[in-house]
């Protein structure tokens, strides 16, 4: 049942659809001239993405299906090209389109794919995800990691539109919803407060997936990125903000294998920028608690085991805010006032680390 759906307007490109039931409207978003369809989903959500299909091919489309690996594993140039393949072996020609149905990996792959092939075909994006609905599914940055680090071959390429049905969340394990949780809140220490008080008010009604203030969370969090990417789409200044907590939250997935999830080791980023703004003169020590205290609270780790900055250090160097060997970190001067810290110097990088794995 589609119901009070709420529409979310990013600038004039195209609506973020938020509510319940709302994976219905996806062929409102084709245009007219599209014949084929290649919903790309992940392995196990196939029942999740069925009634997308089924809806697609009752408006009389032609519709093929890919499943891609589940998690980071599907962000590669393997998969990539597998879907491509589809695409050619079905003949998608520039007025076909693709449907992303799952997380940010999903949204991200699919997304990649269709801003390359023939250098562009439409892509609707059906997150799955918390993550996806608050983030990954907005904004058009598209991509796919590299042996040498994250998201380091993409493109922008902005979805037909985007629609958050948060009846899937009900079946979304609890770790992935927390880790989802970590861009919510990320939006809250970069530009919206009110998140923050959500979460600190009745932490129960802000984390649950049925909780009574998940949809303004939801809502909350999509606004403020909106609002971001219509302004500066192509990361050329202001974008940068949405990056709080990624520079080393990156490093650490990298360094991992890809094995741990995107929002946990936002997390950690957040918690380790949080100190070096403090270290660097910008930031309260109450306002580094803060970032602590509700991080752990919805069951994000804080901390990071010792030992590891010097390959750490060396993924950073591949961060895409890096301008030669300068990096440039965002931080927060005050709770929702962000800001850059260009070329620390590697004492106080080194010093911020050591708090955070103490
Ligand atoms: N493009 C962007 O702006 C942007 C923003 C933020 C994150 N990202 C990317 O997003 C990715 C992380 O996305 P994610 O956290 O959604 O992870 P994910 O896509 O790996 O999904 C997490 C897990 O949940 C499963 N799943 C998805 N929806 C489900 C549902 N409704 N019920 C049950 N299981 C479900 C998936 O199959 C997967 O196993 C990272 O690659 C990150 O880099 C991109
Ligand atoms: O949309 C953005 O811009 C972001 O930075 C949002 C991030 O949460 C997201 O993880 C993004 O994919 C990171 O982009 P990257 O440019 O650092 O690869
Ligand atoms: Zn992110």
């Amino acid at each position: 049942m589609t119901s009070s759906a709420t529409v979310i307007p990013v600038g004039t490109s195209y609506d973020v659809v938020v509510g319940h039931g709302v994976s219905d409207r996806v062929t409102d978003l084709l245009s007219g001239d599209v014949r084929q369809v290649l919903v790309v989903r992940p392995q196990s959500l196939a029942r999740l993405a069925a009634p997308v299909v089924h809806r697609l091919r009752e408006a009389g489309l032609t519709v093929h299906e890919a499943a891609v690996p589940d998690n980071e594993v599907a962000k590669t140039a393997q998969v990539a090209a597998g879907l491509w393949a589809t695409l050619g072996q079905h003949a998608f020609t520039r007025s076909d389109a693709v449907v992303a149905v799952g997380g940010g990996t999903v949204t991200d792959l699919a997304g990649f794919v269709a801003a390359t092939w023939l250098r562009g075909v439409a892509v609707v994006h059906v997150p799955t995800t918390l993550l996806a609905m608050v983030d990954a599914a907005v904004g058009g940055k598209t991509g796919i990691n590299t042996a040498e680090g994250k998201n380091l071959v993409g493109s922008f390429h902005e979805p037909a539109g985007v629609l958050c049905d948060l009846d899937a969340l009900a079946t979304l394990p609890r770790p992935d919803l927390v880790a989802g949780l970590a861009e919510v809140v990320k939006a809250g220490f970069i530009a919206d407060p009110r998140i923050l008080e959500l979460v600190e008010g009745d932490l129960d009604a802000a984390t649950r997936a049925d909780g009574p203030a998940m949809r303004e969370l939801v809502e909350r969090a999509i606004a403020m990125k909106a609002e971001v990417v219509a302004a500066d789409l192509k990361e050329s200044w202001l974008r940068e903000i949405l990056n709080y907590g990624h520079t080393l939250g990156h490093a650490v997935e990298q360094v991992e294998g890809y094995h741990r999830r995107h929002g946990e080791a936002v997390a950690i980023g957040m918690t380790f920028a949080a100190h070096l703004a403090h270290r660097a003169g910008h930031l309260t020590a109450d306002a580094v608690e803060r970032h602590r205290a509700i991080l752990t609270s919805v069951g994000l780790p804080t901390t990071y085991e010792a030992g590891h900055w010097d390959t750490l250090a060396t993924a950073m160097q591949r961060d895409k805010k890096t301008r030669g060997s300068v990096l440039r970190f965002i931080v927060l001067e005050d709770i929702g006032v962000p800001t850059r810290l260009v070329g620390p110097d590697e004492a106080l990088l080194r010093a911020a680390y050591d708090d955070l794995c103490r």
